[in-house]
C-alpha cells in the first residue's frame, strides 16, 4: 500500500513516495524538520513556547470583561490585537490553495481551475488500507446510521440566545459563495469565492441585467403595501429554482436562484435592495453627472463593502462570543504580507452547514407556520410586511448548533454532507484538528463531552482518529458556552476572515475615498451596521440584533 496513508508528516510538510514502500517528508518552508516535520526551528520554539494554546486563547477572549472594556477602548492596544488577528488567522490559510478534490497532489489545476472547491487537505490516497487512511473500518457505516444522532426530539435553544434573524443571515450571506455544482459533483462550485454581493446581483451580467432598472444606477422592484419588495420573476426574468405548486404571479427575480426557498432570505433580499436603491439616490446627489453605470457600479462597491464591515461587526462579533470588539480596518494590514485572493474550500463548506439553527415552525406576529407552509412560501412576507416579519425574526429563539437538533426537514441535507465528505475522500476530524494546530482527541469522550454518545460512535468507528469531518464538526462539544463547536470556531475563523479581508476592496489601492465616489460613499461603508441596514430601509426602527430581546 502506499506508505502516505497513514499522514506521516507533520505541520503542513508533504509526503512523498519514493517507490512502492518509501516515503519522504517534505518539510521545506514550514519552519519545522526533522523525518516526519516534527521539529520546530529555534525561533519557531521560542516563538510556540510563547504563543497560548486555542483554549487559553479563546478562554482569554470570553472571559475578563474588565480587561476587554479597557483593551477595547485604547486605540493602540485594539488596532495591534485586531491587527494579530486577521495576520494569525490568515497565515493558516494557503493562499494561493494547493490542493482540490481531483488530486491528492499540488496541481496547476488547483491554483487555475476556479470551478473546483480549493482543499484545504488533499482526498486521502486511493491505495489505502481503509477510507479514512489507515485507521477506522474497511467500509464505513452507512450513512443512515448518523440520523439518530442529528434528529430533533425535542428544539434545544442556543446557548447564547441567537435568534432566527442570526440563522437567516447566516444562510444568506453564506450562500453568496457556497454554490455547490451538483451536476459536476460535490467538489466543484458556481460562485465567485468571495464577497462579490452576487447573491445580490446575481451569478453572472446577463442576469443583473435583467435585475437592473438601467435608471439611476438602481434595481429593479415592486411596491407592495407601500413597501419595496423584488421584482416579480416576469418583471425580471432571471434564473429561478421554484416548486410548482408556486403561482407564476408570486414567484420574484432575486440575485440567487434559490432564494425563493426560505422567507428568510426574501427579507434579506429586501433589505439588501432597498440599501442598494437608497446608496444609489445619495450617491446620485453627490454626483449628478454620473452615469447610471457608474451609480450602479460604484454602489455595488459600496455594498460589498458595507457587508464586510457588518459581518465582522455584528455576525462575528455574536458567533465568536469574543468581548474583544471586532472592527474592519484593511489599513491595519497595509505594509504586512498578505493576498488579496480568496479560495472557497470545501471544509469551509461543510463546517458551515448549520441547520440546526433552524425552529420547527416560524412564528410570524402570532401566526404559526409549520416547515411545510414557510418553505418557498413566496407571498407570506410581502403579506406580513417588513416590520413584522423582522421583529418576528428577532424575537424567535434559533436552534444549538449541536447533535440532536436538526428540524426533520434538513437532516437529510446533514446525510448528504456526511456522503459528500466521504466521495471527496476528505480525511479524519482529528487530521483537520492538526492541521490547525489544534489537539487531537484521544477519545470519543473528550470529543462528544459525554458518555453515550461517544460509545455509539466508537462501536462505529472504532478508532477516534477515523471520525469523518462533518460528523466531528456536528457532534464535538462546544466549549464553554458558545455557540459553535472549537473546531467550527478554529478551521471557521482562517477561513471566514481570509474571506473578509482578502476581497479586492481591502487592498491599498482599492480602500481609498474614490473608489466608493468620495467621502459621503467611504463613511457609508465604514459606518455601516446591522441596526442601520434595517432602520435606514423600512419604517419604524425596532431593535436589530442577532440574539433575542
Ligand atoms: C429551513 C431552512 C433550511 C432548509 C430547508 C435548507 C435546505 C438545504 C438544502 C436542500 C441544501 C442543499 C443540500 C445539497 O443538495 O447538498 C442546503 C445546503 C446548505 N445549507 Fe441549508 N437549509 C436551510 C437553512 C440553512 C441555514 C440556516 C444555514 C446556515 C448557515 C444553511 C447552510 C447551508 C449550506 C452552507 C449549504 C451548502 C450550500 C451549497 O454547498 O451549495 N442552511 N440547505
Ligand atoms: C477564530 O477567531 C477569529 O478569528 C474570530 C474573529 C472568528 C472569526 C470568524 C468565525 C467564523 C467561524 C465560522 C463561520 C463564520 C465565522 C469565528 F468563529 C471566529
Amino acid at each position: 500500500n502506499n506508505p502516505c496513508c497513514s499522514f506521516p508528516c507533520e505541520n503542513r510538510g508533504v509526503c512523498l513516495t519514493q517507490g512502492f514502500k518509501e516515503y519522504t517528508c517534505d518539510c521545506a518552508n514550514t519552519g519545522y524538520y526533522g523525518d516526519h516535520c516534527e521539529i520546530p526551528t529555534f525561533w519557531l520554539r521560542i516563538k510556540l513556547w510563547l504563543k497560548p494554546g486555542p483554549y487559553t486563547t479563546h478562554y482569554l477572549l470570553t472571559n475578563f470583561q474588565w480587561m476587554w472594556n479597557i483593551i477595547n477602548n485604547t486605540s493602540f492596544m485594539r488596532n495591534f490585537i485586531m491587527r494579530s488577528v486577521y495576520l494569525v488567522r490568515n497565515s493558516v490559510i494557503d493562499s494561493p490553495p494547493l490542493f482540490t478534490s481531483g488530486h491528492e497532489y499540488v496541481t496547476w489545476e488547483s491554483a487555475a481551475n476556479l470551478s473546483y472547491y480549493a482543499r484545504t487537505l488533499p482526498p486521502v490516497p486511493r491505495d489505502c488500507p481503509t477510507p479514512m487512511g489507515v485507521k477506522g473500518p474497511k467500509t464505513l457505516p452507512d450513512v443512515e446510521l448518523f440520523r439518530k444522532f442529528f434528529v430533533r426530539t425535542k428544539f434545544k435553544p442556543d446557548t447564547i440566545n441567537t435568534n432566527v434573524l442570526f440563522a437567516f443571515f447566516a444562510q444568506h450571506f453564506s450562500h453568496m459563495f457556497f454554490k455547490t455544482d451538483l451536476k459536476k459533483g460535490p467538489g466543484f462550485q458556481w460562485g465567485g469565492h468571495g464577497i462579490d454581493v452576487s447573491h445580490i446581483y446575481g451569478p453572472d451580467v446577463a442576469s443583473s441585467n435583467k435585475l437592473r432598472t438601467f435608471q439611476d444606477g438602481k434595481l429593479k422592484y415592486q411596491m407592495v403595501n407601500g413597501e419595496m419588495w423584488p421584482p416579480l420573476l416576469k418583471d425580471a426574468p432571471v434564473t429561478m429554482t421554484y416548486p410548482p405548486n408556486v403561482k407564476p404571479e408570486d414567484k420574484l427575480g432575486l440575485g440567487h436562484e434559490f432564494f425563493g426557498m426560505l422567507p428568510g432570505l426574501v427579507v434579506f433580499s429586501a433589505i439588501w435592495l432597498r440599501e442598494h436603491n437608497r446608496v444609489c439616490d445619495v450617491m446620485r446627489i453627490e454626483h449628478p453627472e454620473w452615469t447610471d453605470e457608474q451609480l450602479f457600479q460604484t454602489t455595488r462597491l459600496i455594498i460589498i463593502g458595507q457587508t464586510i464591515n457588518i459581518v465582522i461587526r455584528d455576525y462575528v462579533q455574536h458567533l465568536s462570543n469574543y468581548n474583544l470588539q471586532l472592527f474592519f480596518n484593511p489599513e491595519l494590514l497595509f505594509g504586512y504580507p498578505f493576498q488579496y485572493q480568496n479560495r472557497i474550500t470545501v471544509e469551509f463548506n461543510h463546517l458551515y452547514h448549520w441547520h440546526p439553527l433552524m425552529p420547527d415552525d416560524l412564528e410570524i406576529n402570532g401566526t404559526k407556520y409549520t416547515a411545510q407552509q414557510y418553505v418557498f412560501n413566496a407571498e407570506m412576507p410581502l403579506k406580513h410586511g417588513m416590520k413584522e416579519m423582522v421583529d418576528s425574526f428577532v424575537k424567535q429563539r434559533a436552534g444549538s448548533v449541536e447533535p440532536n437538533n436538526h428540524p426533520e426537514n434538513t437532516i437529510h441535507v446533514a446525510l448528504e454532507t456526511i456522503k459528500h465528505g466521504r466521495e471527496l475522500r476528505m480525511q479524519p476530524f482529528n487530521n483537520y484538528r492538526k492541521r490547525f494546530n489544534l489537539p487531537v482527541y484521544k477519545t470519543f469522550e473528550e470529543l462528544t463531552g459525554e458518555k453515550v454518545l461517544a460509545t455509539e460512535l466508537e462501536q462505529l468507528y472504532g478508532d477516534v482518529d477515523a471520525v469523518e469531518f462533518y460528523v466531528g464538526i456536528l457532534l464535538e462539544r462546544h466549549v464553554n458556552g458558545g455557540m459553535l463547536g472549537q473546531t467550527v470556531i478554529e478551521l471557521g475563523g482562517p477561513n471566514s476572515v481570509k474571506g473578509l479581508m482578502s476581497n479586492p476592496i481591502c487592498s491599498p489601492l482599492y480602500w481609498r475615498s474614490s473608489t466608493f465616489g468620495g467621502d459621503v460613499g467611504f463613511n457609508l461603508v465604514k459606518d455601516s451596521t446591522l441596526q442601520k441596514l434595517f432602520c435606514m430601509n423600512m419604517n419604524g426602527c425596532p431593535r436589530i440584533a442577532f440574539s433575542v430581546p
